[in-house]
């Protein structure tokens, strides 16, 4: 949570719905989905494309480190034109190369395994956040399937893959329960491991399942062999068998975590919002939103032309398990201080390492601007009061920006300091908004 008030000075007035939004919302493409595209499209044995990949804070350094061990990365022509389409090279990964994660949990994760492959030392470092975001998992496993790495013994960035240019793989014990990425990144790079992997999660719980899914689901559509649970596997359990991996042409999906923010003005402003392209399978957890929101007092269509939804003008609080979604938890929480009964978010006790410590955030922010919340061993409690303007602190987290904008609909005089932080996963966020409230 620590920060320096001074190296954000400027402060963004959150503009405030003078009546219900109507508007159709183009959200970029998934962080999620753009970050494992590249990994894999990178340990591919052929050319591969990405259409529609999200252009952002956390995707380019995704880019940018996989050029820096080889890969090529190139700017394609697609349908849409120039620039809309990047053509992945595969090439022998090789270091020495540094990479800078910023605050990626994916690229803190996914690309320590992509570097134990390479020949040579990689290096990684990122923000200050990143070197107290958990990374043990992915350590401990890397070590047990016979890759060198040079750390301080935190468990944490910063650190050093001597990568050896092959990884005998095989199985492996790790707890994830304080990040699901764990597994994740230990999946997308396990074709390419001599043995494959076997990844056996020993901890008691294990948030984010929508997203090892989304790894599994990736993993296969580019040829691997992979066994899950949900597969007849034993609980907690993937196996991914060695083999080469095939080059794709992806088009990527909208973010639709990053369309929550929109849904959420539907839903504050009792407006309507379009989002063209939503997937009528996928899956991203923002998928779940549909039910949540619906819970809170919307109602939505999936419509040929994308996903509508629309508000009734009354908010609800909810009582809701966000341990599958923990991402959406800043755009629910501010819905909810603008409901119109209690809510309690339980189930995400492991956001407290995410971005910034997002309880402890929610709680002084909304709190901040006059309302009552509470944290609990694994959750929030809103109380919804009646708010004030003021100033909404971001704490380098894209999720706390959208969600005090979200405040600042219902709320006059709400002002987020660095809205610029949403250029994580949406650079564009402020102009999307002030279109949609102009539209
Ligand atoms: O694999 C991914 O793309 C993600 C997994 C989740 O991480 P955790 O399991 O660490 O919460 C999620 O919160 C993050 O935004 C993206
Ligand atoms: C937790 C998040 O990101 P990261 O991929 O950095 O973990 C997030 O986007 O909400």
């Amino acid at each position: 949570m620590a920060q320096n008030p001074a190296a954000h000075p400027a402060l963004w007035p959150a503009p405030h719905a003078s009546g219900p939004v109507d508007a159709t919302v183009h959200v970029p493409g998934s962080k999620s989905v753009t970050n494992r595209a590249l990994v894999l499209a990178a340990l591919a044995s052929e050319p591969g494309w990405l259409r529609r990949p999200l252009r952002s804070r956390d995707t380019l350094l995704m880019a940018g480190a996989l050029r820096t061990m080889g890969v090529g990365i190139e700017e394609g022509v697609g349908p849409e034109g120039t620039g809309e389409a990047w053509r992945v090279l595969p090439a022998g990964l090789r270091g020495p190369a540094t990479v800078d994660v910023g605050n990626a949990g994916t690229v803190m994760r996914f690309l320590p395994p992509v570097a134990a492959l390479a020949d040579g030392p990689v290096r990684f470092d990122g923000d200050p956040r990143s070197y107290e975001r958990p990374l043990h998992g992915v350590i401990d496993a890397l070590r047990a399937l016979g890759a060198r790495i040079d750390d301080d013994g935190r468990g944490a960035l910063p650190l050093t893959v001597h990568g050896g240019g092959a990884l005998e793989g095989g199985t492996v014990e790790i707890d994830a329960s304080s990040s699901s990425q764990f597994v994740s990144a230990l999946l997308l790079s396990g074709p390419r491991f001599n043995q494959g992997v076997e990844v056996r999660h020993t901890g008691s719980s294990l948030p984010s399942m929508p997203h090892i899914r989304m790894t599994v689901d990736m993993l296969r559509a580019v040829g691997a062999q992979v066994d899950t649970p949900e597969s007849g596997g034993e609980p907690n359990v993937w196996r991914v068998t060695p083999g080469a991996l095939l080059g794709r042409d992806l088009t990527i999906e909208p973010d639709l975590s990053n369309a929550q923010p929109f849904l959420a003005a539907a839903l504050v402003t009792g407006g309507k919002v379009l989002i063209p392209d939503w997937p009528a399978r996928t899956t991203q957890p923002g998928d779940r939103l549909r039910e949540i929101f619906t819970e809170m007092g919307g109602s939505c269509e999936l419509t040929e032309y994308g996903l509508v939804f629309t508000g009734s003008g009354a908010i609800h609080g909810i009582d809701v398990d966000l341990g599958e979604v923990g991402e959406l938890t800043p755009g629910i929480a501010a819905v909810a201080a603008l409901a119109d009964s209690p809510s309690t978010l339980r189930g995400v006790a492991h956001l407290r390492l995410h971005e910034t410590d997002r309880l402890a955030a929610l709680t002084k922010e909304i709190n901040e601007l006059g309302g009552d919340v509470t944290e609990t061993a694994d959750g929030l409690h809103i109380r919804p009061r009646r708010l004030h303007g003021g100033v909404f602190h971001t704490y380098e987290d894209h999720r706390m920006a959208t969600a005090g904008a979200i405040i600042g609909l219902a709320v006059d005089g709400v002002r987020i300091e660095n809205v610029a932080t949403t250029a994580k996963t949406l650079p564009d966020f402020p102009e999307l908004w002030t279109g949609m409230l102009g539209a």
